[in-house]
């Protein structure tokens, strides 16, 4: 562990709430910056964020604050945990309050809708002169609260910062890995999602282990290739931020966008479904903005044009996957054994 220091986590939802703690539990000062006063006075008084991870007691190092000036001031790190829909928002309002060396971290899983940025180009635009890096991995904060071993990759601009990040975080149950290679790291942890849903779709169809292997393996492939036309480096989708996190959200009950895909395939509308989440599925807004972008640059995505094809062009479930699983694989085996 490096020595003590201080860091602010903006976003008081499960998974800032959880990374605040890890730090929090190295024995780091952490400010947790939320938007709701109650919520911060019970995670103040009570030591517990009730709405987000109840049973999960968080350090007396952290501490909840719904002032963004007083969450960030004094602080070597900032983390950012909010959906990618209000990242842009919130860090436009550190660029008053940071000074240029302060480092700020993504944890957030998303693409900005309207355009194709991810949360490292909202960095670089918000907060020029701010080092920069993201966080991602296969990190279900119901799991990590629980105590349950999770890895995860750092990736930033140097690999001073990569050093200090795994310092901060690491710990006998959250293990910190290094990676030079900031768009990839960031570009799995947001695809994923949306072939999470598509593996909710398969689990409420009953799909066999051969099958869910199948559509795994041409998930990973897919999101590879995309990733890769982009400028990704295709070894990052073989690590914890790749292949690591697609398996975990494809196959856990936990993940958010699975949810969403589940129900999905029981026959739920969309609309319905979103009205009755509390937390963030961001792969429903990463969809149409990957298919906007790989439509755009000629990318072969049947995945995508099949999810994309249920959601908004009202094809029934079960013909758009017998299409996907049927006819467009070659070109995906060929991309895999390569
Ligand atoms: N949960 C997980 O297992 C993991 C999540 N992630 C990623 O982290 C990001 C956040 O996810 P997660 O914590 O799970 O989401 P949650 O839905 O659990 O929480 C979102 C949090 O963001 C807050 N928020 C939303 N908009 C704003 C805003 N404009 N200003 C201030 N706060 C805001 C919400 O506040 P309020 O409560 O007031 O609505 C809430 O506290 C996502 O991109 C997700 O993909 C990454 C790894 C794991
Ligand atoms: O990113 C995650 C696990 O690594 C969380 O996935 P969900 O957002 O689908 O819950």
């Amino acid at each position: 562990m490096s020595d003590a220091c201080a860091a602010a986590v903006l976003g008081g939802g499960s998974f800032g709430t959880v990374i605040g703690n890890i730090i929090a539990g190295n024995g780091h000062r952490v400010s947790l910056w939320l938007r709701n006063p109650e919520r911060a006075g019970e995670i103040n008084h009570k030591h517990e964020n009730s709405e987000y991870l109840p049973g999960y007691t968080l350090d007396n190092n952290l501490a909840a604050t719904c002032i963004l000036a007083e969450a960030v001031a004094d602080v070597e790190i900032v983390f950012v945990a909010v959906p990618s829909k209000s990242f842009r928002d919130v860090v436009r309002d550190l660029a008053a309050l940071l000074p240029e060396q302060t480092i700020v971290i993504s944890l957030t899983k998303g693409i900005e809708p309207g355009g194709f940025r991810l949360m490292s180009d909202i960095l670089r635009e918000e907060l020029p002169r701010n080092p920069r890096g993201v966080l991602s991995g296969p990190n279900l904060a119901r799991e990590i609260a629980a105590g349950q071993v999770a890895g995860s990759v750092i990736a930033s601009e140097t690999a001073a910062i990569n050093t200090l990040i795994h310092d901060l975080l690491h710990s006998d149950s959250f293990l910190v890995y290094s990676s030079a290679d900031m768009f990839g790291v960031e570009l799995g942890g947001a695809l994923k999602n949306v072939y999470a849903i598509l593996a909710g779709i398969g689990a409420a169809l009953e799909f066999g282990e051969n099958t869910v292997g199948m559509l795994l393996t041409r998930s990973l492939a897919e999101m590879s290739r995309f990733a890769v036309h982009l400028g990704a480096n295709p070894m990052t989708f073989l690590g914890l931020s790749g292949v690591g996190d697609l398996f975990v959200t494809c196959s856990s009950p936990l993940s958010r966008n699975y949810q969403v895909g589940v129900a999905l395939g029981k026959g739920q509308p969309l609309d319905d479904i979103l009205g009755e989440m509390d937390q963030v599925a961001e792969g429903i807004n990463t969809l149409g903005l990957l298919k906007t972008e790989a439509d755009r640059r000629g990318i072969h995505m049947p995945l995508v044009n099949g999810l994309y094809a249920i959601l908004y062009e009202q094809r029934p479930v079960v013909d758009v996957f017998d299409d996907m699983m049927h006819t467009e694989e070659q070109q995906d085996v060929e991309f895999v054994t390569h």
